[in-house]
């Protein structure tokens, strides 16, 4: 169903396609992952905000030791094109020797990942693998290293299933592009 509080807006991907994205990189990060056996937990590093929904649908499905932390950045706020990098909440675990599982919504600059990585390596991490709920096609800004990616999406400015348009839309049942603004 196509939320139309949003203005008009192209369905990209149903709710059913996300999950079953969702569920392969599950496996592919299992493959890799649960046979590690390191001294601590991997920590489970959900992007704020609009990570949250993959990551609810991500967890249940990986099969080894994880504990779950969180760091918020912003760079789009209400916006549909992308600034600095605003740092709101840094993760609570510590990351020294650990293997660090990155999980975002969306990479489209890369600017946010990047950045993310950059912390991880400077707060000693031993490993970060990273995935993505969906990768935008588009030449990136900067260098950026993605190991699991769910689905591709065109470049234009999407939303649902944890991404927002204007900080609403995060609940939309599926990806949408928002038309009005590509
Ligand atoms: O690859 P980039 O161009 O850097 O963009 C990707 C980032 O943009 C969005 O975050 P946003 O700043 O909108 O914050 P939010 O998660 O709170 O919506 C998204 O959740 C990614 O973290
Ligand atoms: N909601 C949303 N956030 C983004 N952050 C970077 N690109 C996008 C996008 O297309 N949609």
């Amino acid at each position: 169903m196509t939320p139309t509080h949003l203005g008009p807006a192209e369905h990209l991907f149903s709710a059913e396609e996300v999950e079953a994205a969702i569920q392969r990189m599950a496996v592919a990060i299992n493959k890799d992952l649960e046979h590690l056996t390191p001294r601590r937990p991997v920590v489970l590093l959900c992007v704020l905000t609009g990570a949250v929904v993959v990551v609810g649908q991500l967890m249940p499905h990986l099969h080894f030791p994880l504990v779950l932390d969180c760091v918020q950045v912003s760079r789009y706020g209400a916006e549909t094109s992308g600034g600095s990098l605003q740092w709101r909440t840094r993760p609570k675990e510590s990351l020294a020797g650990a293997v660090v599982l990155l999980v975002d919504d969306i990479l489209d600059e890369g600017i946010t990942l990047q950045a993310l990585q950059e912390y991880c390596v400077a707060e000693g991490a031993a490993a970060i693998h990273t995935a993505v709920m969906v990768r935008k096609k588009r030449p990136r800004t900067v260098e950026v290293q993605v190991d699991y990616v769910g689905l591709e999406v065109p470049d234009h400015f999407v939303f649902g299933y944890g991404l927002d348009a204007r900080g609403l839309g995060r609940n939309a049942p599926g990806i949408f592009v928002l038309l009005e603004d590509n």
